[in-house]
């Protein structure tokens, strides 16, 4: 007897291929509108900083889709789960991986954004591009929309920042503040009471909790250069506020992120860094996601339940 096959679309933000990739893919993030000389000459020189001749994200989520397709097909033999990547900015975007799905036969399917956090505009947007070329392809699709307390991933990053603690000395360690971080998303999203400053709040404070932190904030990162206002405090403006208070230890944990990727290796690891040299701080922060066994599960367990909810339904 053949097994039932469910398509499973895992979408992320998507990477260039190379360093001549740069000027579409950032036209296609700017919605068509290619950046000046200047904005593509910045952004060229943050990924020339970090890729050395790669670009991690891809890997990264090349790996992530693997590891859970791997996941799924242990923990739930009776079935055939088959992973599907869509890009937002990249290839395979998320209307070709939908189609890709189509191609292949499969006639149900979950889709999951590798961001654990629900917003209109991230993960809302992946899900509207995939639930409308769905729907042109007579595709049946539910969608995982946020995963953000799930205990695993909890278990995943309590592991990470008591990790990070202990490379500051053992007496030093209640001084460390903690800055859960997220990237940043312009203020008007707060009028139309998206749930994503709240959802991160919860995760930092769930993980305050498990690790008995009581020397912690939240700040925000990576906010994009427009005439808008984006959301507040910047973290190198945190920084420097409590430098100024006394805090020479910080631990930075960019819960909003999975993978190690521009944000975190140029945004976090070169540029917060250099900042901590110029204050004099001791700057630490947690270890990225990646394909830790933990986020793996989590993932799987939230699109195992999402397909049951739907089948059950339908
Ligand atoms: C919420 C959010 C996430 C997390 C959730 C998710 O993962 O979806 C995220 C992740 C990422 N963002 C990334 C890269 C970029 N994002 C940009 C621009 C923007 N990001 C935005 C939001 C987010 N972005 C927004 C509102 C803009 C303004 C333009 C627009 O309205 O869309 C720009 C343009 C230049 C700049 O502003 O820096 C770049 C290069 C990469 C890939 C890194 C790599 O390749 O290693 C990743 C994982
Ligand atoms: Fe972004």
């Amino acid at each position: 007897m053949t097994k039932r096959r469910i398509g499973v679309l895992v979408m992320s933000y998507g990477t260039p291929e190379s360093l001549d990739g740069v000027e579409a893919y950032y036209t296609h993030i700017r919605r068509g509108h290619p950046p000046t000389p200047e904005q593509l000459h910045e952004l060229t020189a943050r990924y020339e900083a970090i890729v050395g001749g790669f670009f991690p994200l891809r890997e990264n989520t090349n790996k992530q889709v693997k590891g859970l397709e791997a996941t799924l097909r242990e923990e739930h033999p009776e079935v055939e789960f088959v992973c599907y990547q869509g890009l937002k900015h990249a290839q395979p975007y998320v209307e070709d991986g939908v189609e890709n799905m189509v191609k292949d036969g499969i006639t149900e399917a979950v889709g999951i954004v590798l961001a654990p956090h629900y917003s209109t505009m991230s993960v809302g947007g992946y899900v509207k591009r995939a639930k409308e070329k769905a729907e042109e392809l007579g595709l049946h699709m539910s969608f995982v929309l946020e995963y953000h307390l799930h205990p695993k991933l909890l278990d995943a990053l309590q592991v990470r920042v008591e990790k990070a603690l202990s490379k500051f000395a053992e007496g030093e360690r209640d001084q460390v503040r903690v800055i859960f971080t997220a990237h940043s998303l312009p203020e008007k999203i707060l009028e139309m009471k998206d749930p994503y400053p709240d959802q991160l709040l919860a995760t930092s404070k769930a993980l305050a909790e498990r690790v008995g932190l009581t020397n912690w904030q939240f700040g925000w990162q990576s906010a994009g250069q427009t005439a808008m206002p984006w959301l507040g405090p910047d973290i190198l403006d945190v920084m420097r506020t409590i430098k100024e208070e006394g805090v020479d230890k910080i631990l930075l944990c960019p819960i909003g992120f999975v993978s190690d990727h521009l944000e975190v290796l140029y945004d976090i690891d070169i540029e917060a860094q250099a900042l901590a040299r110029e204050l004099g701080v001791h700057l630490e922060r947690t270890a990225s996601l990646n394909t830790d066994p933990l986020y793996m599960e989590t993932l799987s367990d939230v699109v195992y339940k999402k397909w049951q909810e739907a089948a059950v339904s339908k």
